[in-house]
């Protein structure tokens, strides 16, 4: 049985990027063979021999995440960070109480509307240690019948004891990363501890870039450490050069929107554009603002899906914002996934990415819990002198060179197989499929009645 197999034979190993989705119940067996992961193979001991687990979330059914550890693992250490507040927090407190090697850790969130949406798992074994930064809550639902994205570390080996803790990081400074984003939560015992864990770890094979958020007004030096100027940050100094990528859509694909302001040039195609279409700063080239295409479910992509209309009660899109934000359409594409046998696999996965006009490379890609919202990737103000965030979230960004040192860009479609190309596995189709003159973006707040969805169901939300 794969208890037995070491975890250097296991597929999981074989993945060159790290990135998988979650496995679906209902779709072809092809399609969860390859590339795909369910939250049992994350757990399983053919991972490692497991010590102590943190699990970083938003919702959190404690029964069945302790289900989903193999039974040898079910009393070990278990801390979950959550931001859950008042009658949440006692539910969960309560949920907990029954299982002694469970310590629950509460995220501040000082600013209203503030979140804990970091998805994240830290796997203490007997040989080393792995960091799983993924998109699915943990929840039965999220790990069904959805498309989740989940970027799995390469196993870090423990440093010699008499190895100075300053080796041990990466081309792109992850543990170093990893550690101020843990820095943020403030003086909490237990997650101290898993810092000093983290210090004494060889994380010098991790290939790709932390993109966290926290909440805050991010001024001076902290102004670039979070939310979308992080990224614009990593983009000025490892993203494309300006020549290469001139003109090349960016696509951003979410299960969320936010308040995005009155038009796109309060924050979507400003401040927020511009940090995903920055290029290496080089030239003094003055690139015009890419186009911006963006995946959204619309109606009958929810209505068909595996789920039904149930599926939109994970895409809290709501009637109160979008009609606040009419422009917002002229932007959506379906959600559309058949090339991973997925387009009736509801998205809950984000990513964003910069990608050629003929949809063969990518220059850059990130997978994140963050949705399209100012509460996420932050909101300039005073001036931009300030980047105000509300929300916890953390991702992973991948870069062709951090990847592979002379690696200038990922494929698409498996038509360039020269030596110097890598293919990506995106998530979703291209080229992008337009709503129809008829399609509406999916809003959760209102009915839908006019025709029943692939459950047979109609939705008439309270
Ligand atoms: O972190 C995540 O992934 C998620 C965060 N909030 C969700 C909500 C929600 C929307 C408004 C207020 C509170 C909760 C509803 C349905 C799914 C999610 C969700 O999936």
């Amino acid at each position: 049985t794969s208890e037995k197999m070491s975890p250097y034979e296991n597929y999981i190993e074989a993945a060159p990027l790290n990135f998988f989705l979650t496995k679906v119940f209902g779709i072809p067996n092809h399609y969860n063979s390859s590339l795909a992961v369910g939250i049992k193979d994350i757990l399983s001991a053919s991972m490692g021999n497991l010590i102590s687990s943190a699990q970083f979330n938003y919702m959190f059914d404690i029964p069945w995440l302790v289900q989903q550890y193999p039974e040898q693992f079910r009393s070990k250490p278990l801390l979950i960070i959550h931001g859950s507040q008042r009658a949440d927090k006692t539910t969960l407190h309560e949920n907990a109480h029954r299982y002694p090697n469970i310590t629950l850790c509460q995220a501040k969130l000082d600013i209203m509307y503030g979140t804990h949406h970091s998805k994240m798992m830290f796997l203490l074994y007997d040989n080393g240690m792995r960091v799983v930064i993924h998109t699915a809550n943990i929840i039965h639902n999220d790990w069904y019948q959805k498309t989740q994205g989940v970027w799995i570390s390469p196993l870090f080996p423990k440093l010699a004891s008499d190895q100075d803790l300053s080796q041990g990081d990466s081309v792109t400074q992850f543990r170093k990363d990893l550690l101020e984003y843990l820095g943020a939560y403030g003086t909490n015992k237990h997650l101290q501890e898993w810092q000093e864990t983290i210090r004494q770890h060889d994380m010098s094979s991790a290939k790709v870039f932390i993109i966290g958020s926290v909440p805050g007004r991010h001024t001076g030096a902290s102004k670039m450490k979070w939310g979308h100027l992080k990224l614009r940050k990593v983009l000025q100094e490892h993203g494309p050069d300006g020549s290469t990528v001139k003109d090349w859509p960016v696509i951003g694909q979410f299960s969320s929107v936010g308040s995005l302001g009155s038009g796109p040039e309060n924050w979507l195609s400003s401040e927020w554009l511009e940090s995903l279409s920055t290029v290496q700063a080089n030239g003094i080239v003055k690139l015009s603002k890419p186009k911006l295409n963006l995946i959204f479910p619309c109606v009958e992509n929810v209505r068909r899906s595996l789920e039904g209309y149930p599926a939109g009660a994970s895409l809290p899109y709501s009637i109160k914002n979008a009609r606040k934000q009419q422009y917002f359409n002229t932007f959506l594409h379906q959600w559309r996934a058949f090339s991973r046998g997925r387009s009736r696999a509801s998205p809950h996965i984000k990513t964003y990415t910069r990608i050629s006009p003929d949809a063969q490379y990518l220059a850059w890609f990130i997978v994140t819990s963050a949705n399209l919202s100012k509460a996420a990737w932050g909101a300039y103000e005073k001036n931009n002198s300030q980047l105000f965030i509300r929300s916890y979230e953390i991702g992973v960004l991948f870069v062709p060179s951090k990847v592979e040192e002379n690696l200038k860009l990922f494929n698409v479609q498996g038509v360039d197989s020269s030596k110097d190309s890598m293919l990506f596995p995106l998530p979703w189709d291209v080229p992008l499929t337009s709503y129809t003159q008829t399609d509406r973006p999916w809003l959760w707040d209102i009915a839908y009645t006019d025709k029943p969805d692939s459950q047979g169901n109609m939705w008439c939300p309270s």
